[in-house]
């Protein structure tokens, strides 16, 4: 398998590795991965996390697996393990049934490197040209809103949302962005900040529930927002929080973007209830993120919910931000996504 090199996950001499993200922004730590249960420990801890980016990371390990000598019916079933790691991101479903098709081929150990970087190098020109539609989305001088992550660390590429603000800084429109930390396990407060401290993109870190005042002082121009599952209909699963600010960017008339690729958009799906949420452990929560249980401010045997995503309907959606166009309410009312 070639060389291939991202923010967060590269293959290089033969060794797969991916960037610690649970352990950012204080360390940067890469870890080589080898096997399928490490994979998944990696993807279900999020130190490996982002809907484009988990695919890709479980598609670069099958691929080495095969040119490791791996037979066939492991490699079915490394696919199958790594599928059933996390239910939400269809990234993830969209990968593993490329590899699918690549393992029936005769020449299957070639067929599963080729489809491995081919997918890889999709993304990197699907994050470009949504970040180029996104950015012509920014007024010069736009106060952007976003949620979670959705930068270069979760894709091969710029990133989705992140990557479209990315973009127009580029444009010299002189953004600024509020990052909402996002609870629990805090991606924007670790990872957006982190990533706009490094593009030098001026960004003010809130709590997620300061949103509602700023954009009732009208200090929010535009929101941009990422995606793990879009259905046919539009709907779409995010980050938990996510419809938290759809229902506010609505009442207060604040233009709402959803950012993602392609790969993202799981037409079989025909509305957001069929989207399956992913339901994560109570100590992300009552714990403080990086030391789950080390400093517990909640009593630790508090109940505790704690899904992973919330579903946004489409009538809530300004936009959808895709790498192949920009649709409005109108087109995907029509089923422009069936
Ligand atoms: C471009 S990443 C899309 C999506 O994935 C993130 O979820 P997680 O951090 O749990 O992997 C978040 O929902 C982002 O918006």
């Amino acid at each position: 398998m070639q060389t291939l090199l991202a923010r967060s996950l590269k293959y290089t001499n033969n060794e797969l590795s991916v960037l610690d993200q649970y352990l950012l922004p204080h360390q940067e730590h890469w870890h080589v991965c080898t096997s399928v249960k490490q994979m998944q420990s990696l993807i279900l801890s999020l130190k490996v996390r982002g809907a484009p980016l988990i695919g890709l990371a479980a598609t670069l390990l099958v691929a080495h697996l095969a040119e490791q000598g791996d037979s066939k019916e492991c490699l079915a079933k490394a696919i199958d393990d790594l599928e059933a790691t996390r239910p939400t991101a269809v990234n993830l479903m969209y990968c593993m049934a490329k590899m699918r098709i690549a393992l029936v081929q005769e020449d299957y150990v070639s067929a599963l490197v080729g489809m491995a970087e081919q997918l890889f190098n999709e993304d990197v020109a699907l994050c470009e040209a949504m970040a180029t539609l996104g950015a012509d989305l920014v007024n010069p001088g736009d106060n952007i809103l976003t949620h979670c992550n959705t930068g270069a660390l979760a894709t091969a590429g710029i990133g989705t949302a992140l990557g479209a603000i990315y973009k127009a800084h580029q444009q010299q429109k002189h953004i600024h962005v509020w990052v909402d930390e996002t609870r629990p396990l805090l991606q924007g407060g670790r990872l957006t900040a982190y990533e706009l401290a490094q593009w030098e993109i001026p960004y003010t870190l809130i709590c997620d529930n300061m949103a509602a005042s700023l954009m009732r002082a009208r200090q929010v121009n535009k929101i941009f927002v990422g995606a793990d599952r879009i259905a046919a209909n539009g709907d779409f699963a995010n980050k938990v929080g996510t419809y938290n600010l759809a229902v506010l960017a609505k009442y207060h008339q604040i233009p709402f973007y959803v950012v993602a690729p392609e790969t993202t958009l799981d037409r079989t799906c025909p509305h957001g209830e069929a989207i399956p949420i992913e339901q994560r452990d109570s100590q992300e929560v009552i714990g403080v993120s990086g030391s789950f249980g080390a400093c517990q401010w909640a009593p630790s045997k508090a109940k505790v919910y704690n899904p992973a995503f919330d579903v946004t309907p489409a009538n809530l959606v300004t936009g959808w931000v895709l790498n192949s166009g920009v649709y409005s309410q109108q087109d995907v009312l029509a089923g422009i996504f069936k």
